[in-house]
């Protein structure tokens, strides 16, 4: 068992084979989620004050069957407003561990949070560690991360361009993992993305309005323009029309929250009022709100990833390819602009 593995030393045979036996458990968790989620959600909705679910981390222990607030777990403190519902840090009252836990509505939750979460497996992406019904509620449980790219930016005024380029570097890295096994994130933003205590690296989260794609790459529901529930400012434009998704979305999202991290704020607004997304779909792309100072290789990512048209715009794969061609015409990422983004966060 894992255990066993674990209070050993262990030479590198061992710490192989509990490598092996971690994925090979989350294979087998994720391919259950996907077959079973929309089985266990139908049967959550008959039994409404059931406390079924799955918890798959080992220091999340339930008792009797039962995991619940106040009784096995409790809750520490509030963190953010994810998607459909307020994330909170909570402890296991049994062993004392940590975790975040947003609770939604379960007339909010869509099983899609969880079978697309599950199928991943990438150190660019938070780690899902369990769903719980709760009374009306979902609650669904993940790694704790010290900070979010989200607070970063409202305690500074803008990133360096080298972090900037770094963390969209990261993001890209997850929306390739994303894209590669056909799932959308579709609300790419700062407020998703996490920090490590050393803010050197990111990890993606809230897959709450995320979709899994089809064999023809495009996704089976047409946006829903300006009752999407994304964040109108990141919303590409082929999304703010209603047209068709594809992975394309989430990459024109990743150069908005790259023009957020230099300017500062969001891009759009301080051009236009809301609604924007009539803006977006019969203005050219806010090329403009690139700062005039940024690399010309800056330039060259943005130029890429903000194409209206989806079929001409670069895929994640390209524009991490431009990003990295950038970072390394700005000289790199200097360990200064790191130590910058702890202080302002006081994680260091
Ligand atoms: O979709 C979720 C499912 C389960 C969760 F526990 C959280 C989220 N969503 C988010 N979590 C955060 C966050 C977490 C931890 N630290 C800082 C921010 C920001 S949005």
């Amino acid at each position: 068992s894992q255990s066993a593995v674990q209070d050993d030393p262990g030479d590198g045979v061992l710490a192989e084979l509990r490598g092996k036996v971690r994925h090979i458990s989350k294979f087998i968790v994720s391919a259950f989620l996907r077959a079973s989620m929309k089985h266990i959600l139908n049967d959550w909705k008959t039994s409404a004050f059931a406390n079924q679910g799955l918890l798959f981390h080992r220091l999340l222990r339930p008792s009797s069957c039962q995991y619940r607030e106040c009784e096995e777990y409790s809750v520490l403190h509030h963190i953010q407003n994810g998607s459909y519902g307020d994330v909170f840090c909570i402890r296991d009252k049994s062993t004392g561990f940590q975790c975040a836990a947003k609770r939604i509505p379960l007339s909010h939750f869509h099983s899609g949070e969880v079978s697309s979460w599950s199928a991943l497996n990438s150190p660019r992406v938070v780690e899902l560690f369990g769903v719980v019904m709760e009374g009306p509620n979902v609650v669904l449980f993940m790694e704790l991360k010290q900070a979010c790219l989200g607070q970063l930016l409202r305690q500074t005024t803008c990133l360096p361009e080298d972090l900037a380029l770094h963390y969209l570097h990261q993001t890209l890295e997850a929306l390739e993992h994303l894209h590669n096994r056909k799932v959308l994130h579709l609300d790419v933003k700062a407020d998703n993305v996490l920090l490590s205590a050393d803010c050197r690296d990111t990890f993606l989260c809230d897959f709450g309005l995320s979709e899994t794609l089809e064999g023809s790459g495009w996704s089976s529901k047409a946006a829903m323009g300006a009752a999407f529930p994304g964040t109108e400012t990141h919303m590409a434009p082929e999304v703010a029309g209603g047209d068709r998704l594809s992975a394309k979305a989430d990459v024109w999202s990743s150069c908005c929250m790259l023009l957020h991290m230099l300017n500062g704020c969001q891009p759009w607004i301080r051009c236009y009022s809301h609604p924007l997304c009539v803006q977006i779909v019969n203005e050219p792309p806010p090329l403009w709100e690139v700062p005039s100072n940024c690399n010309n290789f800056t330039a060259k990512v943005f130029k890429a990833g903000l194409q209206k048209d989806p079929e001409r715009r670069a895929s994640a794969k390209e524009l991490r390819r431009k990003t990295t061609k950038a970072l390394r015409a700005v000289g790199g990422l200097s360990p200064s602009s790191i130590h910058t983004a702890c202080e302002k966060l006081l994680l260091c």
